[in-house]
Order: C-alpha cells, then structure tokens, then sequence
C-alpha cells in the first residue's frame, strides 16, 4: 500500500450494462479525510460506480486506481456498505459471528500466532463499540431491526480498518437517532484521514455533512463543494429536470 497515493482516483470511466451505458467518462477522486457525497437520480450510475471500483462489474473504458494499484490488486482492502436487502439476513449467524466474518487477515496478521485470538476478539469488539451493538452482540442477525442491519453493516466495513469506504445509501430508512449515531461515526472516521465515498438520496444530509458533491447522471455533471454549488441550474441538469421547485426547496437552493 502506498500512503502517498490517494485513496481513489477514477479516470474516463466506462461501464456498459446489458448493452446499454450505465456510467461514460467518469473523473473522481477521493482524498484522505474527505467525505464525498454520490448524488443523482434513479438509474444515474451511483451504485455501479460503487460496484466498479470493487470490481464486481467491468468497465468498458478509463482506469480506477486505489492507493495506486488495480481494483484487481487493491480487492479486500476496502471498506463497502451494500444497501441493506444485498445482505444475506436469513443466514443463521450472530451479530458479532457477522461482523468478525468481514475481517480481512490483513489487520491480524502482524501479531504473533498466540495473540491472533486476542487481537480479532479486539478489532471486532472495536468496531461493535464503534457503531453502538455491543450489547447486542450475541443477537442472530435475522432478528435485527433495519437500523441495527445497517449498524451491522457499518461495523463489517469498519473491522478490517480501510483507509477507503464505499456506502451505499447509509442512511435509507433509518430514524433519526440512527442517522445522527453514523452522520457522527462518519465524522470520526474523516478525522482519523478515511477517505469516505456515500451515495445518497438525502440530499440535505449530503450537503451538510460532505466536503465535496458529486452530481452523476451517467457522468459527472458537477463536482464540488457544497457552498458553491448554489446554482439550481446545476441541479436541475444533475436530475434530468427541467423545474423543480420540490427538488430546489428540499436542496435549500434558491430558485
Ligand atoms: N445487472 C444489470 N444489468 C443491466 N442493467 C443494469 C444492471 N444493474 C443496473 N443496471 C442499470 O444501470 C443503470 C444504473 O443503475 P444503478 O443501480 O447504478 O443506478 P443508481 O444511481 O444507483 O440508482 P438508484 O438511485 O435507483 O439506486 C440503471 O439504468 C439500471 O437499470
């Protein structure tokens, strides 16, 4: 791994799926300690660019580069929220079972064999803490609520501690306390240099809490951060609209 390469860099990207463009001439990039929030309407791309970057689609065109290698190269270093019903829930396995089988040797192996133990007893308790399910550790994840699904997830992503995370769509579905519990975490994790990727339907939490947006509607629209991207042209092209006053006024942008 090379510290001095940033986390994420996409370039030209291609993905064509079922013979149709899905993504063309994608340009991103992610840094260390920055969150970047992935907007744009159904069917824009937002979760394909996710799944490129963990090579579980092709690309047809550009490269991805994380921390300077292939996404071949880089497979399993990388933090990766699915939106919750792409997790196998009927499997009969307890929250802390769920969370320790996320874990990538990587973090273990520089202990010596007889702590091996101890240290993954370590990092999974950590990352239970870290999203509040300490208590419920023992819980089979079948009998989990949506909240405490989506903390699962969020604690599997954490475990195996990435410098690069990938969400998709954190925070569907979830109350408000559940929502202020990761919108916190997520900050955390920005002040410990994690470069954060999150695509989002809710686009005031993106906007608050982001540093930069990035508009997608098959490519990148616009990029940058949330302050200078006031205009509502922008954001009726992003959305493929030509008005919309609903969509301005849940932005807090000025029509
Ligand atoms: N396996 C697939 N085969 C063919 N087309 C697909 C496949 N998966 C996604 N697509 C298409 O690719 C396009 C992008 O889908 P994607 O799920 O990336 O969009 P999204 O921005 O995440 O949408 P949403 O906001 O609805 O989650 C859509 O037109 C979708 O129908």
């Amino acid at each position: 791994m090379s510290e001095t390469s940033p986390p994420l860099v996409v370039n030209g990207l291609g993905v064509e799926l079922g013979g149709r463009k899905a993504l063309h001439d994608v340009d991103l990039r992610v840094d260390d300690g920055e969150i970047v929030g992935l907007i744009g309407p159904n069917g824009a791309g937002k979760t394909t660019l996710l799944r490129a970057v963990l090579t579980l689609v092709p690309t047809v065109a550009g490269q991805i580069t994380i921390e300077g290698r292939t996404p071949a190269k880089a497979r399993g270093t990388i933090g990766y929220v699915p939106q919750r019903h792409e997790f196998a829930w009927d499997f009969p396995i307890s929250v802390r079972n769920a969370v320790r089988s996320a874990l990538t040797n990587r973090v273990t192996q520089g202990s010596p064999r007889s702590r091996r133990r101890a240290a993954v007893h370590e990092v999974v308790t950590e990352a239970l803490r870290r999203v509040d399910l300490t208590a419920l550790g023992d819980r089979p994840i079948g009998e989990l609520s949506g909240g405490q699904r989506q903390r699962v997830l969020v604690a599997r992503a954490l475990v195996s501690r990435p410098r690069l995370l990938l969400l998709d769509e954190p925070f569907t579905g979830l109350d408000v306390p559940t929502q202020e519990l990761l919108t916190r975490l997520f900050g955390e994790l920005r002040g410990e240099g994690r470069a954060v990727l999150m695509t989002t339907h809710d686009l005031p939490s993106a906007a608050a809490m982001a540093d930069r947006l990035v508009l997608l509607n098959k490519t990148v629209v616009i990029a940058g951060p949330p302050e200078q991207l006031r205009e509502p042209s922008v954001w009726l092209r992003a959305f493929g609209v030509v008005a919309s006053e609903q969509l301005l006024h849940t932005l807090g942008v000025d029509s």
